[in-house]
């Protein structure tokens, strides 16, 4: 029998990952590192398309693969209008709005672009898997107290979907018959509670929440729109020091919690300080998610690169073990959750749902 392959793609804002699964294996895969340079040269992240493209076909060439071997393609989704959660088919009209950033820049709104670029060229169907678009708050979390900001969902969907299905795997249950709490904890931290399979809250990773090693969080707003208003900062500026140039890396100049661990190992009081009070705001959100969840959580899952630091790890236990049982799966395995979403729908066991069923194209 002639074998065939799913190809996944993650563009992230330095990185390019492309995999190539037969069936549930992972039997090849590539890291394409971009430089600062090559990225830059591009006004907005959609124009980074052909660029991108290039360098998987030749890494597809290289490896001597055909795209006619290909039988699906998948990509990370992007900030596209709220959707559930769930495998979409990439159509035009998803197209159309990842190509213009109908909710924002973000490098996983090439993810469906790519995919079906060279889906397209082989007539076979592209897919995206739990976008950071996913919404499926309930009503209640929508409002912020301001009528005219409403609270937005923008999640590490993909992994904390993907670490619950593995956790309720793991003990036997349907996901739908459980309540979770899921800290994905890298560069940017969603924390989540997840009701009967749905990410009904979450902080927003961009902009809310804890502070984590490259976002300040949530803020003092009084004191945002004083700088806003200082003439110091341009537009561009402030929403760098939100995301990117804050966090720890406002207080210590770095995005690695690596590098923050040693200098408290060697004494630095004011890495200690700072790292403690990340930690403590991601225990904190974590209580507010108990409430959430009337206390009914089966456990609360810990996730993503920072989850592989026993002294981060073991603070938060102090903090939210009374709430339920804490389970660790450190890092993340974006590529592997694209690769079952898509095989979940090719193997009959979901329906492919489609963009303009499930979205307000008016709002
Ligand atoms: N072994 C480790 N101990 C402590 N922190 C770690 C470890 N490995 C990775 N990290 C930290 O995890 C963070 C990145 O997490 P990751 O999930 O890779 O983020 P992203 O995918 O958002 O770039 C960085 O701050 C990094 O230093
Ligand atoms: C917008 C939520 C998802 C997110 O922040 O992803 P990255 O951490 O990959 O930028």
């Amino acid at each position: 029998m002639e074998r065939k392959f799913v190809l996944a793609i993650n563009p992230g804002s330095t990185s390019t990952k492309v995999s190539l699964f037969e069936d549930e294996k992972e039997i090849k895969s590539f890291k394409i590192q971009h430089k600062k340079e090559d990225l830059e040269k591009y006004k907005k992240v959609a124009d980074q398309y052909e660029y991108r493209l290039c360098l998987i076909l030749d890494w597809l060439e290289k490896e001597s693969i055909q795209t006619n071997c290909l039988k699906a393609i998948v990509g990370r989704g992007g900030l596209l209008r709220s959707m559930p959660g769930g495998t979409y088919l990439v159509t035009d009209k998803m197209i159309e709005d990842l190509r213009i950033g109908v909710k924002g820049e973000h490098a996983a709104n090439l993810g469906g672009m790519l995919a079906k670029g060279i889906g397209d060229r082989e007539g076979i169907d592209s897919y995206i898997v739990d976008p950071v678009a996913v919404d499926e708050f309930n009503e209640v979390a929508r409002v912020s107290g301001l009528k005219e900001i409403p609270r937005r969902s923008q999640v590490h969907a993909l992994n904390i979907k993907a670490v619950s299905y593995r956790r309720a795997k793991e003990i036997s249950k349907n996901l739908e018959d459980i309540n979770l709490i899921v800290a994905h904890l890298g560069g940017g931290i969603s924390v989540a509670p997840m009701e009967s399979g749905k990410i009904i809250d979450v902080n927003n990773a961009s902009e809310m929440g804890p502070f984590s090693p490259e976002r300040s969080g949530g803020l003092p707003v009084g004191d945002i729109v004083k700088m806003c208003f200082s003439s110091k900062y341009t537009h561009e500026e402030m929403k760098e020091m939100i995301k990117g140039k804050g966090g720890l890396n406002s207080y210590l100049g770095t995005i690695d919690a690596r590098e923050v661990e040693e200098r408290i190992s060697k004494g630095d009081k004011e890495a200690k300080l700072v790292y403690d009070a990340m930690i403590y705001q991601i225990g904190k959100e974590i209580g507010a998610c108990a409430t959430v969840l009337k206390g009914k959580v089966d456990n609360i899952i810990l996730t993503g690169g920072l989850a592989y630091s026993h002294y981060l790890i073991d603070k938060i236990k102090e903090m939210v073990s009374f709430i339920s049982e804490v389970i660790v799966y450190p890092g993340e395995d974006e590529m592997d959750a694209l690769n079952k979403g898509t095989l979940r729908v090719l193997k009959g066991l979901e329906k492919p749902k489609i963009y303009e069923d499930e979205v307000n194209l008016n709002g």
